[in-house]
């Protein structure tokens, strides 16, 4: 496969395949493991999401930052509490099937290698592809498709880490009047916008396809598609220090708002069925 001109293909030190995108429109960095979009920047415009400057791309190992794809569990798996957090999806190499340039908009697709997830895990003949179209919006579109002759259930998530100049000035829009479970209590009633002032873990069910995250020196509007859960996380000062690859003072300057489907949300899919995860971000110049 030929890359666009605004495409190149770059290595790690440690040898992990990226694509870099300097398009008419935006700058880009795609990594084959995971498929994972670790920097979005629209031209004359900030830098959506935030990478950790401690991640150093260890084959096999999740990236910390851009969207990690969570898939096909989100969070533990709970029959099996060995398998690995928020499932196979953003550890393993994915293969890339296509990337164009239409009329300056890349449109990249990658899709998830067969026998990624271990059988014992993921028993189901499935397949998962990401299309992402990168222009002056990141448009992320993670399919599922049931190649098999039985239902199966899965959860997921596009598991965005946005970045932000500092989290105390930070609200979420669009979530008033929807409920949350967190640390396994709930539902609660958001109230207002939603602020982060301490450790959050969130799991909102909302119907509303468009929130907002008001940065205090811009507004982040992000857009779901098939989405029936959304995840507010910042893990604020002590879990900070646990996390791998995360910087004790990164979560001032980080915020994740994921487009999922978990615990009640979680998509059933018939033989034949195919499910479309949606998540698109972009610099709004007001709450359209
Ligand atoms: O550290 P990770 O496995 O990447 O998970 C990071 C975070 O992901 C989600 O946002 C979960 O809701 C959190 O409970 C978890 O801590």
């Amino acid at each position: 496969m030929s890359l666009p001109l605004s495409v190149t293909l770059g290595r790690t030190p440690s040898d992990l395949a990226y694509l870099d995108i300097d398009s008419a429109l935006c700058q880009a960095r795609v990594f084959l493991q995971g498929a994972q979009l670790v920097h979005f920047q629209p031209k004359g415009l900030k830098p959506l999401l935030w990478l950790s400057p401690l991640e150093d791309f260890a084959r096999g190992r999740a990236i910390r930052g851009g969207v990690p794809v969570c898939w096909p569990w989100f969070g533990n798996n709970k029959p099996a509490a060995e398998a690995p957090a928020h499932g196979y999806a953003r550890t393993s190499e994915w293969q890339l099937v296509d990337v164009e340039d239409q009329d300056g908009e890349i449109v990249i697709e990658l899709a998830l290698p067969a026998g990624a997830v271990p059988e014992a895990y993921w028993p189901h003949a499935s397949e998962l592809t990401m299309v992402m179209v990168l222009g002056k919006r990141a448009r992320l579109v993670l399919s599922t498709d049931n190649t098999g002759t039985a239902p199966f259930t899965f959860t997921q998530a596009l598991h965005s880490y946005f970045a932000v100049p500092d989290i105390n000035q930070v609200s979420v829009r669009g979530l008033a009047g929807s409920h949350y479970l967190e640390f396994d209590e709930g539902p609660f009633e958001q109230q207002g916008p939603a602020v982060v002032r301490q450790e959050v873990d969130r799991m909102y069910s909302v119907e509303k396809p468009l929130q907002h995250i008001d940065t205090g020196e811009g507004l982040i509007a992000v857009a779901r598609e098939g989405s029936r859960s959304l995840v507010l996380w910042n893990p604020w000062v002590e879990k900070a220090k646990a996390l791998a690859q995360f910087p004790d003072d990164g979560f001032k300057t980080m915020v994740c708002l994921e487009a999922a489907n978990i615990q009640a949300d979680a998509v059933t899919l018939a033989p034949g069925e195919r499910h479309s995860l949606v998540t698109e971000f972009y610099w709004a110049s007001s709450q359209d």
